[in-house]
Protein backbone atom coordinates (compact mmCIF):
# COMPACT_ATOMS: atom_id res chain seq x y z
CA UNK A 1 0.00 0.00 0.00
CA UNK A 2 1.00 3.43 -0.88
CA UNK A 3 2.46 5.25 2.09
CA UNK A 4 1.08 9.16 1.87
CA UNK A 5 3.92 11.44 3.35
CA UNK A 6 3.44 14.90 5.45
CA UNK A 7 4.79 18.02 4.45
CA UNK A 8 4.31 20.89 6.86
CA UNK A 9 3.92 24.89 5.22
CA UNK A 10 6.13 26.95 6.87
CA UNK A 11 3.75 30.16 5.23
CA UNK A 12 5.62 32.90 7.78
CA UNK A 13 7.14 36.46 7.10
CA UNK A 14 9.65 35.63 9.96
CA UNK A 15 13.40 33.46 9.42
CA UNK A 16 13.45 32.85 13.18
CA UNK A 17 9.40 31.34 13.80
CA UNK A 18 10.31 29.06 10.05
CA UNK A 19 13.60 28.05 11.76
CA UNK A 20 11.48 26.92 15.15
CA UNK A 21 8.84 25.42 13.41
CA UNK A 22 11.59 23.63 10.99
CA UNK A 23 13.27 22.15 14.29
CA UNK A 24 10.13 21.68 16.30
CA UNK A 25 8.78 19.54 13.53
CA UNK A 26 12.03 17.85 12.71
CA UNK A 27 11.51 13.66 13.00
CA UNK A 28 7.22 14.24 12.82
CA UNK A 29 7.53 15.64 9.39
CA UNK A 30 8.68 13.99 6.04
CA UNK A 31 9.22 17.65 4.42
CA UNK A 32 8.67 21.03 4.70
CA UNK A 33 7.46 23.29 2.32
CA UNK A 34 8.62 27.43 1.95
CA UNK A 35 6.67 29.16 -0.22
CA UNK A 36 5.16 32.86 -1.66
CA UNK A 37 4.89 34.40 1.93
CA UNK A 38 8.54 33.04 3.34
CA UNK A 39 10.52 33.84 0.31
CA UNK A 40 9.23 36.97 -0.49
CA UNK A 41 9.39 38.38 3.19
CA UNK A 42 12.92 36.65 3.39
CA UNK A 43 14.73 36.07 0.44
CA UNK A 44 16.31 32.96 -1.09
CA UNK A 45 19.24 33.06 1.50
CA UNK A 46 17.14 32.55 4.15
CA UNK A 47 15.26 29.86 2.30
CA UNK A 48 18.56 28.13 1.84
CA UNK A 49 19.10 28.89 5.95
CA UNK A 50 15.34 27.17 6.82
CA UNK A 51 16.05 24.05 4.61
CA UNK A 52 20.02 22.95 5.79
CA UNK A 53 19.48 19.50 5.21
CA UNK A 54 16.13 18.90 5.41
CA UNK A 55 13.91 17.81 2.56
CA UNK A 56 12.22 20.76 1.07
CA UNK A 57 9.28 21.54 -1.05
CA UNK A 58 9.95 25.41 -2.68
CA UNK A 59 6.34 26.56 -3.53
CA UNK A 60 6.68 29.42 -5.84
CA UNK A 61 3.82 28.69 -8.27
CA UNK A 62 5.71 30.18 -11.53
CA UNK A 63 3.07 31.61 -13.81
CA UNK A 64 4.66 33.41 -17.07
CA UNK A 65 5.02 33.06 -20.63
CA UNK A 66 7.99 29.94 -21.23
CA UNK A 67 11.43 31.77 -21.62
CA UNK A 68 10.77 33.36 -18.21
CA UNK A 69 9.56 30.12 -16.46
CA UNK A 70 12.40 28.34 -17.79
CA UNK A 71 15.13 30.95 -16.74
CA UNK A 72 12.84 31.37 -13.33
CA UNK A 73 13.44 28.11 -12.98
CA UNK A 74 17.35 27.69 -13.76
CA UNK A 75 17.63 30.25 -10.98
CA UNK A 76 15.67 28.41 -8.44
CA UNK A 77 17.14 24.76 -9.09
CA UNK A 78 20.60 25.38 -7.39
CA UNK A 79 18.93 25.18 -4.29
CA UNK A 80 18.37 21.96 -3.95
CA UNK A 81 14.56 21.72 -3.37
CA UNK A 82 12.87 18.31 -3.66
CA UNK A 83 10.15 20.12 -5.23
CA UNK A 84 9.11 23.06 -7.25
CA UNK A 85 5.41 24.22 -8.56
CA UNK A 86 4.23 25.81 -11.94
CA UNK A 87 0.74 26.83 -12.47
CA UNK A 88 -0.54 23.98 -14.93
CA UNK A 89 -2.64 26.61 -17.20
CA UNK A 90 0.08 28.46 -18.05
CA UNK A 91 -0.22 25.77 -20.83
CA UNK A 92 2.00 23.01 -22.74
CA UNK A 93 4.69 25.27 -23.88
CA UNK A 94 5.50 26.60 -20.79
CA UNK A 95 5.38 23.24 -19.07
CA UNK A 96 7.90 21.90 -21.14
CA UNK A 97 10.57 24.62 -21.01
CA UNK A 98 9.91 24.76 -17.58
CA UNK A 99 11.15 20.33 -17.92
CA UNK A 100 13.77 20.97 -20.16
CA UNK A 101 15.01 24.12 -18.01
CA UNK A 102 15.15 21.73 -15.02
CA UNK A 103 16.99 18.66 -16.98
CA UNK A 104 19.89 21.29 -18.37
CA UNK A 105 20.45 23.11 -15.21
CA UNK A 106 20.48 20.41 -12.28
CA UNK A 107 23.90 18.69 -12.26
CA UNK A 108 22.71 15.16 -11.44
CA UNK A 109 19.49 13.56 -12.70
CA UNK A 110 19.03 12.07 -9.62
CA UNK A 111 19.22 15.56 -7.75
CA UNK A 112 16.83 17.13 -10.17
CA UNK A 113 13.60 18.88 -8.21
CA UNK A 114 10.20 17.21 -8.90
CA UNK A 115 8.54 19.79 -11.30
CA UNK A 116 4.54 20.05 -9.71
CA UNK A 117 1.98 21.51 -11.69
CA UNK A 118 -0.93 23.20 -9.90
CA UNK A 119 -4.27 22.50 -11.07
CA UNK A 120 -7.02 24.28 -9.99
CA UNK A 121 -6.25 25.67 -6.20
CA UNK A 122 -7.73 23.94 -3.13
CA UNK A 123 -9.59 27.82 -2.36
CA UNK A 124 -11.48 27.65 -5.41
CA UNK A 125 -15.06 25.99 -5.22
CA UNK A 126 -17.70 25.69 -8.21
CA UNK A 127 -19.09 29.30 -8.39
CA UNK A 128 -15.20 30.55 -7.91
CA UNK A 129 -13.60 28.74 -10.42
CA UNK A 130 -16.94 29.50 -13.00
CA UNK A 131 -16.24 33.63 -12.43
CA UNK A 132 -12.68 32.73 -13.77
CA UNK A 133 -14.11 31.98 -16.94
CA UNK A 134 -14.03 28.13 -16.46
CA UNK A 135 -17.40 26.31 -17.80
CA UNK A 136 -16.21 23.06 -16.31
CA UNK A 137 -16.44 21.78 -12.57
CA UNK A 138 -12.89 21.51 -10.24
CA UNK A 139 -13.13 17.95 -10.93
CA UNK A 140 -13.23 18.59 -14.85
CA UNK A 141 -10.79 20.58 -14.78
CA UNK A 142 -8.28 19.34 -12.71
CA UNK A 143 -8.48 16.47 -14.55
CA UNK A 144 -8.33 18.50 -17.89
CA UNK A 145 -5.22 20.08 -16.65
CA UNK A 146 -3.58 16.60 -14.86
CA UNK A 147 -3.58 15.05 -18.22
CA UNK A 148 -2.03 18.49 -20.05
CA UNK A 149 0.73 18.69 -17.31
CA UNK A 150 1.78 15.21 -17.44
CA UNK A 151 1.68 14.74 -20.97
CA UNK A 152 4.22 18.30 -21.21
CA UNK A 153 6.44 16.96 -18.67
CA UNK A 154 5.01 16.83 -15.67
CA UNK A 155 6.35 15.11 -12.66
CA UNK A 156 3.07 15.30 -10.18
CA UNK A 157 0.30 17.30 -10.01
CA UNK A 158 -1.03 19.92 -6.63
CA UNK A 159 -4.99 19.00 -6.50
CA UNK A 160 -7.35 18.76 -3.51
CA UNK A 161 -8.40 15.43 -2.34
CA UNK A 162 -11.11 15.09 -4.06
CA UNK A 163 -9.84 15.07 -7.59
CA UNK A 164 -7.35 11.69 -6.14
CA UNK A 165 -9.20 9.13 -7.17
CA UNK A 166 -10.26 10.46 -10.89
CA UNK A 167 -6.74 11.46 -11.44
CA UNK A 168 -5.73 7.98 -10.33
CA UNK A 169 -8.25 6.23 -12.91
CA UNK A 170 -6.97 9.02 -15.89
CA UNK A 171 -3.42 8.49 -15.20
CA UNK A 172 -2.86 5.81 -13.01
CA UNK A 173 0.35 5.87 -10.69
CA UNK A 174 3.00 7.73 -12.67
CA UNK A 175 1.82 11.38 -11.29
CA UNK A 176 3.45 12.52 -7.59
CA UNK A 177 0.08 13.41 -5.99
CA UNK A 178 0.71 16.41 -3.66
CA UNK A 179 -2.63 17.20 -1.97
CA UNK A 180 -3.21 20.95 0.18
CA UNK A 181 -6.33 21.58 1.80
CA UNK A 182 -6.21 19.10 4.27
CA UNK A 183 -8.05 19.74 7.61
CA UNK A 184 -7.84 17.54 10.49
CA UNK A 185 -12.14 16.20 12.03
CA UNK A 186 -12.86 19.45 13.70
CA UNK A 187 -10.36 21.76 12.43
CA UNK A 188 -11.29 25.34 10.34
CA UNK A 189 -11.28 25.33 7.04
CA UNK A 190 -9.82 28.88 6.81
CA UNK A 191 -9.64 29.76 2.81
CA UNK A 192 -9.82 26.04 1.79
CA UNK A 193 -12.79 25.22 -0.24
CA UNK A 194 -12.01 21.48 -0.98
CA UNK A 195 -11.43 19.77 1.89
CA UNK A 196 -10.57 16.29 3.45
CA UNK A 197 -8.89 15.11 6.35
CA UNK A 198 -5.48 12.93 5.99
CA UNK A 199 -7.19 9.87 6.93
CA UNK A 200 -9.55 10.57 3.47
CA UNK A 201 -6.76 12.10 1.45
CA UNK A 202 -4.00 8.79 2.26
CA UNK A 203 -7.28 6.21 1.47
CA UNK A 204 -7.63 8.50 -2.61
CA UNK A 205 -3.94 7.83 -2.76
CA UNK A 206 -2.42 10.94 -1.86
CA UNK A 207 1.22 10.42 -2.11
CA UNK A 208 1.90 13.64 0.17
CA UNK A 209 -0.50 15.62 1.82
CA UNK A 210 0.48 19.34 2.39
CA UNK A 211 -0.72 20.57 6.26
CA UNK A 212 0.16 24.58 7.18
CA UNK A 213 -2.40 26.39 9.63
CA UNK A 214 -3.41 22.89 11.44
CA UNK A 215 0.04 22.40 12.11
CA UNK A 216 1.31 25.98 12.47
CA UNK A 217 -1.29 27.17 15.04
CA UNK A 218 -1.44 24.32 17.22
CA UNK A 219 -0.62 24.79 20.95
CA UNK A 220 2.25 22.49 20.08
CA UNK A 221 2.94 22.31 16.87
CA UNK A 222 5.05 18.76 17.14
CA UNK A 223 1.96 17.11 18.57
CA UNK A 224 -0.21 17.96 16.04
CA UNK A 225 2.07 16.87 13.20
CA UNK A 226 2.68 13.24 15.29
CA UNK A 227 -1.52 13.27 15.60
CA UNK A 228 -1.48 13.60 11.52
CA UNK A 229 1.15 10.61 10.96
CA UNK A 230 -0.91 8.19 12.83
CA UNK A 231 -3.65 9.07 11.62
CA UNK A 232 -2.05 8.76 8.40
CA UNK A 233 -0.30 5.34 9.43
CA UNK A 234 -3.69 4.15 10.54
CA UNK A 235 -6.55 4.74 7.89
O1 LIG B 1 0.80 24.63 -4.14
C1 LIG B 1 0.37 24.48 -2.99
O2 LIG B 1 1.05 23.98 -2.12
C2 LIG B 1 -1.05 24.83 -2.74
C3 LIG B 1 -1.93 24.65 -3.79
C4 LIG B 1 -3.30 24.72 -3.57
O3 LIG B 1 -4.11 24.49 -4.46
N1 LIG B 1 -3.73 25.02 -2.30
C5 LIG B 1 -2.89 25.27 -1.27
O4 LIG B 1 -3.36 25.51 -0.17
N2 LIG B 1 -1.53 25.23 -1.48
C6 LIG B 1 -0.58 25.58 -0.40
O5 LIG B 1 -0.73 24.67 0.69
C7 LIG B 1 -0.65 25.33 1.94
C8 LIG B 1 -1.93 25.07 2.69
O6 LIG B 1 -1.88 25.71 3.93
P1 LIG B 1 -3.02 25.53 5.03
O7 LIG B 1 -4.32 25.92 4.38
O8 LIG B 1 -2.60 26.47 6.12
O9 LIG B 1 -3.00 24.08 5.43
C9 LIG B 1 -0.39 26.81 1.64
O10 LIG B 1 0.99 27.05 1.81
C10 LIG B 1 -0.78 26.99 0.19
O11 LIG B 1 0.05 27.92 -0.48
Amino acid sequence: MRHTRLIAALDTQSVEQALSWARMLDGQVDAIKLGLEFTYACGLDAVRQVAHDRALFLDLKLHDIPNTVAKGLSSLAPLGASMLTIHASGGRAMIEAARAALEQTTLAAAHRPLLLAVTVLTSLDEPGLRETGVNATPREQVLHLGRLAMASGADGLVCSAEEIAPLRDALGDAPVLVVPGIRPAGSSADDQKRIMTPAQATRAGANWIVVGRPITRAGDPAAAAAAIQDELRSA
